[in-house]
C-alpha cells in the first residue's frame, strides 16, 4: 500500500504547470489546501482568476499527477484570487480594462457588455463604465436607463447594478434624449468622477466602455489611473482596421499595454440554410493582431440574437447563453482573463 503525504502530494504538484503562466502550482502560490486522508487526497488550486480558461486542463493535470504517487482518489476544488500587477490600478479595484475601438459602430458596446457579465457569471467582481459620455448605450443594453446615479453623505456616486455588473453610465445621468454639450475640461471631471468618486467597492475587473476613436477621453483615462491593458474591437473589413491600428498605436503612445484584439461580425450563418457568409470578409483581426505582434481573443459572428438582445436591454450572454455569439464572447472573457494573469504575473514579484 503506497504512503501519501501532504509532502508528496506538494512534491507532485510542483512538477504540474499552469500550462498559461508556464510555472508550477506550487511557486505560483496557487496550491492553498493540501489534505491527506490514508490514499484520498483533497487539493484546493487557487486560481488567478475565476474565469480560467484552462480549469479543465489543470484539473487533468493535477489529478494524474497526485494519482502518480499512489492516491487512490483525488478531489480537486478550485478558488479564485484576481491578483494586481504591483499594485492595484485604484483602491480595491484589482485591474482596469479599456475597450476601444477605432471606428464607430463596430459592436464595441456589445462586446464590452457581454464580456462584464460573462466574467461576473465566472464568479469575478466586475464593472463596467460608459466612458461613452455623448453616446451612452451601456444602460441601453444593460436594460436599465431608468434608474438615476445616486450618492452617498460623502457625494460619492452609486453605481448601479444588472446581472451581476455594477455600471455607471451617462444614460442615467442625463434625462433620455437631451444632449450633453460639454467642452473638455467637463468630459475630464466626469470621467474622474466616475472612475475615483464612485464607491465601485472590491472590484476584480472595471470593464471601461471608450467611445469610439482616438479622443480626449483616452488621453484624460489613460493619465488619470494605473490601466491594466486596452482591447481592441474591429470588424474584418479593411476600413475598420486601418481605423483599430489607428487606436492601437494611441494606446502604444500612452504606454497602455494592449491585451488582444477581438474581431466582431467575423461571419454570419444563416440560420434557414446553416450557409456561411463572410459578409465583411474574414480573418482581418487576426491577420492585423499578427502584424502587430498582439494576441488574438477570438471572434464573434454576426449574429441576430445578439443584436435584439442589446436593443432590448438583456445582453445576449444572458437571453441566448446557447447561440454561437454567445458562446464566442463567453470564451472570449476566458481569454481576456487568461491574458490579464499572465500579464499581471509577468510584473508581480515570484513568491
Ligand atoms: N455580432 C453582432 N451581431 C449582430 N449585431 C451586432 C453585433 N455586434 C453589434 N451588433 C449591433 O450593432 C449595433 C452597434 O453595436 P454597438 O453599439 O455595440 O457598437 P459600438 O462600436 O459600441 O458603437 P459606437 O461606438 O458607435 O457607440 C448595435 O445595434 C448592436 O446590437
Amino acid at each position: 500500500m503506497p504512503v501519501v503525504t501532504e509532502d508528496i502530494v506538494l512534491k507532485a504538484l510542483s512538477l504540474v504547470n499552469d500550462p498559461e503562466l508556464h510555472q508550477d502550482l506550487v511557486s505560483l502560490g496557487m496550491v492553498e489546501r493540501v489534505a491527506v486522508s490514508g490514499t484520498q487526497v483533497h487539493v484546493k488550486i487557487n486560481l488567478t482568476t475565476p474565469a480560467c480558461p484552462l480549469k479543465g486542463v489543470i484539473e487533468a493535470d493535477v489529478r494524474r499527477a497526485i494519482e502518480t504517487v499512489g492516491a487512490s482518489s483525488v478531489n480537486v476544488e478550485f478558488g479564485a484570487t484576481v491578483r494586481a500587477s504591483n499594485k492595484p490600478a485604484l483602491p480595491g479595484i484589482q485591474h482596469v480594462i479599456l475597450v476601444g475601438s477605432g471606428k464607430g459602430g463596430v459592436g464595441k458596446s456589445s462586446v464590452s457588455t457581454n464580456l462584464a457579465i460573462a466574467l461576473a457569471q465566472s464568479g469575478a467582481q466586475v464593472g463596467l463604465m460608459d466612458a461613452d459620455i455623448y453616446g451612452p448605450s451601456i444602460a441601453h443594453m444593460l436594460g436599465n436607463t431608468e434608474d438615476r446615479i445616486k450618492a452617498n453623505q460623502n457625494k460619492q456616486m452609486l453605481p448601479l447594478e444588472r446581472f451581476g455588473v455594477k455600471f455607471l453610465s451617462m444614460a442615467n445621468l442625463v434625462p433620455a434624449g437631451q444632449a450633453l454639450v460639454w467642452r473638455g475640461p467637463m468630459l475630464h471631471g466626469a470621467i474622474q468622477q466616475f472612475l475615483k468618486e464612485a464607491l465601485w467597492g472590491e472590484l476584480d475587473y472595471l470593464i471601461i466602455d471608450l467611445p469610439p476613436g482616438t479622443g480626449d477621453v483616452q488621453l484624460s483615462l489613460a493619465q488619470s489611473v494605473s490601466i491594466t491593458g486596452a482591447v481592441i474591437v474591429t470588424t474584418p473589413q479593411d476600413v475598420a482596421l486601418i481605423d483599430a491600428a489607428r487606436a492601437m498605436d494611441m494606446f502604444k503612445k500612452s504606454s497602455i499595454p494592449m491585451l488582444g484584439v477581438i474581431e466582431n461580425m467575423s461571419y454570419f450563418i444563416a440560420p434557414d440554410t446553416g450557409t456561411r457568409y463572410d459578409i465583411f470578409g474574414h480573418g482581418g483581426g487576426k491577420r492585423k493582431a499578427e502584424q502587430m505582434s498582439l494576441h488574438f481573443l477570438g471572434e464573434v459572428p454576426l449574429d441576430m440574437p445578439l443584436r435584439e438582445a442589446s436593443d432590448q436591454g438583456t445582453p445576449v450572454v444572458i437571453s441566448h447563453p446557447e447561440s454561437t455569439s454567445a458562446q464566442a464572447l463567453v470564451k472570449i472573457s476566458q481569454n481576456l482573463a487568461g491574458r490579464i494573469s499572465v500579464q499581471s504575473l509577468q510584473s508581480l514579484p515570484m513568491l
